[in-house]
């Protein structure tokens, strides 16, 4: 999938709540009650996913998770790293 450019990447970000651009990658980090909540997040954006076959780098602590997505065959930012973060975002507020 194509590579979004600079300005195409700025203004689908203005449509999301709290990811941002970080190094290169759409970032936001998720808050959650406790371990078991965040870790519930985490099994349900794994299934969704590897139903996308687009995968998140992510990081866990305790009751928080900090997402980076970035597309490597595109070589930046791609629609699927959108589409990826629109999903995590409907995990959380269906
Ligand atoms: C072969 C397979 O489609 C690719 O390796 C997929 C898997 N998951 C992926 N996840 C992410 N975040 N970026 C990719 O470019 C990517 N590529």
């Amino acid at each position: 999938m194509k590579r979004l450019d600079a300005s195409e990447v700025e203004s689908e970000l203005k449509e999301l709540d709290g990811w941002s651009l970080d190094e290169g990658k759409l970032h936001k980090k998720f808050t959650f009650e406790d371990f078991r909540a965040a870790f519930a997040f985490m099994t349900r954006v794994a299934k969704l996913a590897d139903e996308q076959d687009h995968h998140p780098e992510w990081f866990n602590v305790y009751n928080e998770v900090e997402v980076h997505l970035t597309s490597h065959d595109a070589g930046g930012i791609s629609e699927r790293d959108f589409r990826l973060a629109r999903g995590m975002d409907s995990v959380v507020a269906p």
